[in-house]
């Protein structure tokens, strides 16, 4: 909107944060102007808006910032004026299942799922007992035979799921159960199952699986650039600006006194940041602040 270019540089194989790859077939009803929007669906409409003044660098983690007079050099490649920074929790890596595989194992084995369709009418476990591994059994449940390996037999994730999985007669919840060994026999995984406090072992067939075991991630890196943490998150001012001149950071990320970490924020910290790089890059311009001006 005010002619500027970006870079958006994303350490994961695709942008979208959290509502992308942590619950994307979540219904979000605190979005304004939806009464709720499936959150694969926000984050294609966000991208959607971009235009082509942004460039997309994704499978890039960001860790080297250099301060120069009149900008920062990142990883030692880009030059731009400003940084924002919206890491939310931080680099996520997915906790993965430890066991060892060869590759054709892993291309079975997923952290992500982009298309439920990619696994219509297959056997698929998914490993895990939190939310997003509920989410996502109940959402390929709709679409294939589903087992949800979990290694207690109390999930950590919404009651009203675990009993929505149930009634349901193409799903059932393995517990409690360890995954042990992992193999390829006949195309299909074969993965033996310890149950939890006993010896025994049960071993399940899967076409594919997804462990859902939630991701590490942190912020922590972004001290190498100057920039001061308070806890694990970025401390900025009313403009969004760190402590570094030119660095701002929004989202999650960043806090100040009553931040709460929802999407609609965000939105609203990144108007405030790019306001403010606006008026710093170009003091003498009168800024126009609407999307139109009248
Ligand atoms: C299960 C769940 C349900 C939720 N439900 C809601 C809800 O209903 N409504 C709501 O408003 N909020 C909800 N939230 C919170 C919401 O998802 C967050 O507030 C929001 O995602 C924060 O956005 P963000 O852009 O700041 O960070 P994120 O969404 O965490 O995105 C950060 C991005 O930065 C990338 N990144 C990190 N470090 C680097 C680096 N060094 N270099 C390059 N890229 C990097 C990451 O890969 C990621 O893509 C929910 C969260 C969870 C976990």
């Amino acid at each position: 909107m005010h002619g500027l270019k970006t870079i958006l540089f994303d350490s994961l194989s695709e942008v979208g944060g959290q509502p992308q790859l942590l619950y994307p077939f979540k219904q979000i009803t605190d979005i304004p102007t939806y009464d709720s929007i499936k959150a694969s669906e926000l984050i294609n409409k966000l991208k959607h808006n971009l235009t082509n003044e942004t460039k997309i660098i994704t499978n890039h983690k960001v860790e080297q910032v250099e301060k120069k007079s009149d900008g920062f050099i990142i990883d030692n490649d880009f030059f731009t004026r400003s940084i924002i920074i919206a890491t939310g929790a931080g680099a996520f890596k997915p906790k993965e299942l430890p066991l060892k595989m060869d590759q054709n194992i892993s291309k079975k084995v997923h952290y992500f799922i982009k298309n439920p369709q990619d696994f219509a009418n297959q056997t698929v476990g998914i490993f895990g007992g939190g939310d997003s591994a509920l989410d996502l059994a109940l959402e390929l449940a709709k679409v294939a035979n589903i087992k949800v390996i979990h290694r207690r037999d109390q999930f950590r994730g919404l009651e009203s799921s675990v009993n929505q999985l149930k009634s349901l007669k193409n799903v059932e919840l393995l517990t409690p159960y360890l995954p042990k060994t992992i193999e390829l026999s006949d195309n299909q995984l074969q993965i033996g199952l310890k149950q939890m406090g006993t010896t025994q072992m049960r071993t399940e067939h899967f076409d594919q699986i997804i462990v859902a075991y939630g991701f590490r991630a942190n912020n922590r890196f972004v001290k190498k650039w100057g920039i001061n943490l308070k806890g694990t998150n970025v401390a900025v001012n009313s403009t969004m600006e760190t402590n570094v001149a030119g660095i701002y950071a929004v989202g999650d990320v960043a806090t100040y006194p009553g931040r709460v970490p929802l999407i609609a924020l965000g939105f609203g910290e990144a108007q405030i940041a790019i306001t403010t790089i606006m008026r710093r890059l170009f003091p003498e311009k009168t800024l126009t602040i609407h999307s139109t001006s009248i």
